[in-house]
């Protein structure tokens, strides 16, 4: 029996080699890769009758080292994986094609078409998918609920952020010091409400950490509630401006993404927003909150506001300013927590976005 080199034929997809091997009856295959080099030998009938076959390949790219091989009565079909996705130029590592190497007609395909043929795959795969996963019945009132919620979030800080930014332009610096009497009533407003940011992650109704979200609006009632509210003298200080206008900027940008996003609606530049400004504002924005909470000490010193009773023996009462002390450190590793939630959160997004658009 002499050794022969087969008829091979062959075709790709972006991420594998078809091969196609013109020997009938095949028995006592030995195919593998070794160094991206497919390596075939085997006995079976070609077009000079029954005799032991050999060829090897070296591919252009690199290529996994299993191989997938079925053989049938006419042909031996081998099928290698790309270790990357893509499309090769040509097949052989070596520029001349071998003689005993063709086009396999039946399977080939150009670029355009094999992306064509993936495209439609996963369309296929994605509806396949999709009907699999049952359909949730509250569905439309769900989306209905949050985008009415973020509607409302986002009408009420477009006003805080426009009265402040006009009041600014007209008034300038003496702005500062009449804030809270102007936007104290929407802001409490829009913070009350802002409770449900944290019912919402708990019931499941959005994918928000619910640690997260109890510190941002934990965080924000305590300063406006009990550091701006309850204390006259804070109330007319220029911190206040900062504080309301650094936690209007984000969520100018915040809201409507969420609202396009219930509509399953993306604004590339809304969501770049949404995903960075937080970047400087939110340092700025814990800062300015720092600043009230360090001025409101004295204050609380001063007139025992909040303080708490002791008994005799432990002196007379404690004050509240040690609670705002303890608070301060809070604050800083809250920052913590969500500067890096939120970097996770835009990582995530940018990361998802650049896969999809590849
Ligand atoms: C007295 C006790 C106090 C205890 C606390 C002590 C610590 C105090 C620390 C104080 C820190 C607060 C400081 C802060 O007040 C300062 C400022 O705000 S400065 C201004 C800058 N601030 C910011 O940039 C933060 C803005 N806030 C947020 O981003 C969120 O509140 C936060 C929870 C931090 C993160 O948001 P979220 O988890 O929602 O991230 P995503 O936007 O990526 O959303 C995740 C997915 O859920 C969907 N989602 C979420 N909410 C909604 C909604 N309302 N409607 C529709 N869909 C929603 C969203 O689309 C995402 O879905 P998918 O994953 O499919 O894309």
């Amino acid at each position: 029996m002499q050794t022969l080199t087969p008829r091979v034929f062959w075709a790709q997809r972006h991420g594998d080699v078809y091969l196609r091997v013109e020997i009938s009856d095949a028995k006592n295959l030995d195919i593998s890769i070794q160094e991206n080099i497919l390596h075939f030998r085997g006995q079976g009938h070609g077009a000079k009758g029954e005799n032991e076959y050999e060829f090897n390949l070296e591919f252009l790219k690199p290529v996994k080292s299993e191989i997938k091989h079925k053989s049938t009565q006419r042909q031996v079909n081998i099928t290698v994986r790309k270790l990357e996705r893509c499309w090769w130029g040509r097949l052989t590592m070596q520029e001349r094609k071998p003689g005993f190497l063709a086009p396999d007609f039946d399977r080939w395909l150009d670029e355009s078409d094999a992306e064509m043929e993936l495209k439609k795959e996963e369309e296929i795969n994605k509806v396949t998918f999709e009907s699999r996963i049952p359909k949730d019945r509250y569905l439309g009132l769900k989306k209905g609920y949050l985008f009415t919620y973020n509607l409302v979030q986002f009408l009420g800080f477009s006003w805080v952020f426009v009265n402040m930014t006009v009041r600014l332009f007209i008034l300038g610096q003496d702005s500062f010091y009449d804030t809270f009497h102007t936007i104290a009533d929407v802001m409490y407003f829009c913070q009350m409400l802002a409770i449900v940011e944290m019912i919402n992650p708990a019931v499941g109704l959005v994918r928000t950490g619910l640690i997260p979200a109890f510190i941002q609006v934990m965080g924000r009632n305590f300063i406006l509630f009990v550091i701006f509210g309850s204390l006259d003298d804070m109330q007319n200080k220029p911190v206040v401006f900062f504080v309301f206008y650094l936690w209007s900027s984000i969520e100018i940008f915040r809201y409507p993404f969420y609202m396009l996003a219930c509509i399953g609606t993306e604004w590339k530049l809304l969501t770049w927003l949404r995903y960075t400004i937080w970047i400087p504002l939110y340092p700025l924005g814990i800062l300015a909150e720092a600043v009230a909470v360090i001025q409101s000490i004295p204050i609380f010193n001063e007139t025992k506001f909040l303080s708490i009773r002791l008994p005799e023996a432990l002196g007379s009462s404690l004050s509240f300013s040690y609670i705002l002390q303890l608070y301060l450190l809070l604050m800083f590793l809250g920052m913590f927590i969500n500067f890096r939630y939120l970097y996770k959160q835009r990582s995530r997004r940018f990361r998802t976005k650049k896969r999809k658009s590849n």
